[in-house]
């Protein structure tokens, strides 16, 4: 990441032509927000000086208090490559304050700076590499979305069959002049469905890479003709869309996860954060798989998890130790959908690690078979446990779930389960295409 100065802004700004500066914030439901300003506004922009109306935002403050200040994180700064290049777009990822000067308390990316602050006193660094997948589906000449595809691709498939080849190129093309590094990109196990990973990073780095990651892959496939969706479940009877997140701790410069004389070649503390995250995962679901359509994911059959549990061999489990050790030794967390605020997302499974380093929490053995062909009796003799089913379930855990509402703190709670009860509610009372296709010829 490039560090930046304002002077450095102030010069690179006129160097490179650039006209417009975005400045984006995320809501607490995900949502990438921007306003944005001719840089004859810099100075004003630079000064944290540019306001906008809370109140218009999901989830943020009521009417009476709506004033809230932008301030740009200027080592966030980047051109936009498919902008035009004369009058160049270029952005900020800010930070959200209230008009006395401190942190509004419900912006997401304070709360996860809050929980990586808890971090770094304990000495750690938190580092994290997301895996997103999505689809690629057609876009009707409206530019209506749909979820249809008339491909057939499946995992690691080649052009002509994987269609979507032109537009990946594209995005790690734009992607990689913005600064990320690329580790690799193919289609994945879905008609349609793609993955491109990139180098891990820092917590916050990470998740401000998922925002624009996100903003990148929308941008281009639209440029193709296509509609990209991070949707978890778009389409019944395939894969869905998954966010597995990689994660491991640092301290020194050193990965302290790996241990070449512990158990698997993992340290204590590797085995405590698992432990920490398996204790506070039905908590942490409603954060890590956010919607009503999470659920329809998080179903046998489809390399999605369902059961709370760990392995170093198998994928079917909730949480994985890929082979890798030394610097690369990490925990996959397997559940998460790119649906998430990745702030949220993060800022849940850290702390959840945290609390099992902190009060040196064991996890159960782990589980190396295939729990999907074990009977419920074997699964209640191991201490296996679902994952919530639903929405519902997952939200009845949060309320039950202190860390996951300290982290958040009581505005961002508040107003999540405010809003996410609503959905829930919304989507109960609906007549859906199943059950007309089930009972009305019939009853
Ligand atoms: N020490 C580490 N801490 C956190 N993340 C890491 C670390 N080392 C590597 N990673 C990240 O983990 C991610 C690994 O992605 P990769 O697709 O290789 O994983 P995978 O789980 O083996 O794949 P799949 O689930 O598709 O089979 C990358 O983002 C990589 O940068
Ligand atoms: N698409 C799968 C994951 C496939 C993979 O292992 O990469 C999921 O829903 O999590
Ligand atoms: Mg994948
Ligand atoms: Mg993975």
């Amino acid at each position: 990441m490039n560090h930046y100065t304002k002077q450095d802004i102030i010069r690179i700004v006129e160097e490179e032509d650039v006209e417009f500066i975005r400045l984006q914030f995320t809501d607490i439901f995900g949502n990438l927000k921007n306003v944005a300003v001719t840089t004859s506004q810099l100075d004003k922009v630079l000064a944290n000086k540019c306001m906008f109306d809370g109140s218009s935002i999901e989830g943020f403050v009521r009417i009476e208090e709506s004033d809230m200040y932008l301030y740009p994180d200027l080592d966030t700064f980047k051109i936009f490559p498919w902008r035009p290049q004369q009058g160049k777009v270029a952005r900020f990822i800010c930070d959200v304050y209230r008009p006395d000067g401190t942190p509004f308390e419900g912006d997401p990316r304070y709360i996860l700076k809050k929980v990586i602050n808890e971090a770094k006193e304990m000495g750690y660094t938190f580092n994290v590499g997301p895996e997103c997948e999505f689809f690629l589906f057609n876009a009707e000449d409206s530019g209506e979305p749909t979820n249809t595809t008339l491909e057939r691709g499946g995992y690691f498939d080649v052009g002509p069959l994987d269609a979507g080849e032109n537009a990946r190129r594209e995005m790690v093309l734009t992607l990689e002049d913005m600064g990320f590094i690329i580790e690799a990109s193919h289609h994945e196990v879905a008609p349609a469905q793609h993955e491109i990973d990139f180098q891990y990073d820092n917590a916050l780095t990470t998740a401000d890479n998922i925002m624009t990651f996100k903003l990148v892959v929308r941008t281009i496939a639209k440029r193709h003709g296509l509609h990209a969706t991070f949707m978890p479940k778009p389409k019944f009877g395939v894969n869905g869309s998954g966010m597995h997140i990689n994660m491991s701790l640092s301290k020194d410069g050193k990965n302290i996860f790996d241990d070449p004389n512990g158990k698997l070649g993992l340290s204590e503390d590797a085995y405590h954060f698992i432990a920490g995250l398996m204790k506070h995962m039905e908590g942490m679901a409603a954060v890590t798989n956010p919607l009503v359509n999470s659920y329809k994911r998080l179903v046998p059959g489809y390399e999605a998890p369902v059961y709370i549990a760990w392995s170093a061999t198998n994928r079917s489990p909730l949480i994985r130790i890929p082979a890798a050790r030394g610097a690369s030794a990490r925990v996959e967390l397997r559940c998460p959908d790119p649906a998430a605020n990745p702030y949220l997302a993060l800022a849940v499974c850290l702390a959840a690690g945290l609390d099992g380093i902190k009060n040196k929490l064991t996890p159960p053995d782990s589980v190396d078979m295939n729990i999907f062909t074990m009977t419920e009796e074997e699964k209640a003799d191991k201490g296996i446990k679902n994952l919530p089913s639903n929405l519902k379930e997952a939200l009845v855990a949060f309320e039950k779930n202190e860390l996951v509402k300290i982290v958040l703190g009581e505005h961002t709670t508040s107003k999540y389960l405010e809003a996410k009860n609503a959905e829930w509610n919304q989507y109960t009372i609906q007549v859906s295409q199943w059950e007309l296709d089930q009972y009305l010829h019939r009853i």
